[in-house]
């Protein structure tokens, strides 16, 4: 699997704008996380702007973690322009599968908008597979077969799945791909889910190819884990140094401790 571990300073000479629609509990740390990889933040949600801001950005990022009605129809509006626009557009499904508001809206989400990008933890990914699964809240249980069921999902849908998880699965339903990079502590800080998804955007938007620049993004942002995680005390100082850790990371830094399994 061919991958870039230096795209992260392409992210940085473009500074691609990243229109998030997100949810209310982690939006503070999806905007630094976006500024940390290099890029550039927007959090616009008024069904008045939502077209014109989408079409203004480089990528779209759609998270459904505190969505309500009139949310998902901003985000089927943004996502439109966005399609119309050619950007990526990821969709985080956060919690489908505890309740079938957010199941039901996730689904919509995939019928009406082009997704190229949908990124969500292992009993999020099965709900919408058509799997039966756990999902308590945000949080995942353990599902079998994981890797089987995102290469299917992927090939029925025609876009890039993100499983994350201890380890990340990447498939496009032909590649896929596992990332080991990452840090206990992520499980202990909420948003460090959510967080993936506008650096899987960033990425997404100075790359051609869905599958690689996802691997770059999952593999970085894990490094920056990493390294946060060997000097935190806990989850507080974990959180602020995985914004520093990411804001300081090079190419370089990158290839040296990519944990990359690929079939
Ligand atoms: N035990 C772990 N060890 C290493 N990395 C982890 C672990 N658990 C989660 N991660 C990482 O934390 C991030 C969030 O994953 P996850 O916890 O599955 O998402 P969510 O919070 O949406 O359920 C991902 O980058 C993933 O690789
Ligand atoms: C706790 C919570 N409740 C609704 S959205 C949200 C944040 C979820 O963040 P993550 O998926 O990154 O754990
Ligand atoms: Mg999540």
């Amino acid at each position: 699997m061919n991958w870039n571990p230096d795209l992260i300073q392409e992210v940085r000479k473009r500074r691609p704008l990243v229109h998030q629609i997100t949810n209310e509990v982690t939006v503070n740390d999806c905007a630094n996380i976006t500024l940390s990889c290099g890029a550039s933040p927007v959090m616009a949600y008024a069904p008045e702007e939502v077209a014109e801001m989408a079409a203004l950005a480089s990528a779209l990022v759609l998270n459904i973690g505190t969505l309500n009605a009139n949310q998902v129809e901003s985000m089927i509006q943004a996502g439109r322009a966005a399609n119309e626009k050619g950007i990526p557009v990821v969709l985080d499904p956060v919690g489908a599968g505890a309740t079938s508001f957010r199941t039901d809206s996730a689904k919509r989400l995939l019928e009406k908008v082009h997704i190229s990008h949908l990124k969500g933890n292992a009993g999020e990914i099965a709900t919408l597979a058509g799997e039966v699964s756990q999902v308590r809240g945000v949080d995942s249980g353990e599902v079998d077969h994981i890797r089987t069921i995102a290469v299917r999902a992927a090939r029925k849908w025609g876009l890039t799945i993100i499983v994350t998880g201890e380890k990340d699965v990447i498939t496009d339903g032909d590649k896929w791909v596992e990332v080991s990079n990452g840090h206990p502590l992520m499980a202990t800080v909420t948003g460090t889910g959510c967080m993936c998804a506008p650096v899987v955007a960033a990425f997404a938007a100075v790359s051609n190819d869905p599958v690689a620049a996802s691997v770059a993004a999952m593999v970085t942002y894990g490094i920056a884990a990493e390294q946060a995680g060997r000097v935190a005390e806990g989850p507080g100082s974990f959180r602020w140094r995985l914004f520093d850790a990411l804001h300081a990371l090079d190419g370089e830094g990158v290839r040296d401790s990519a944990q990359v399994q690929s079939g």
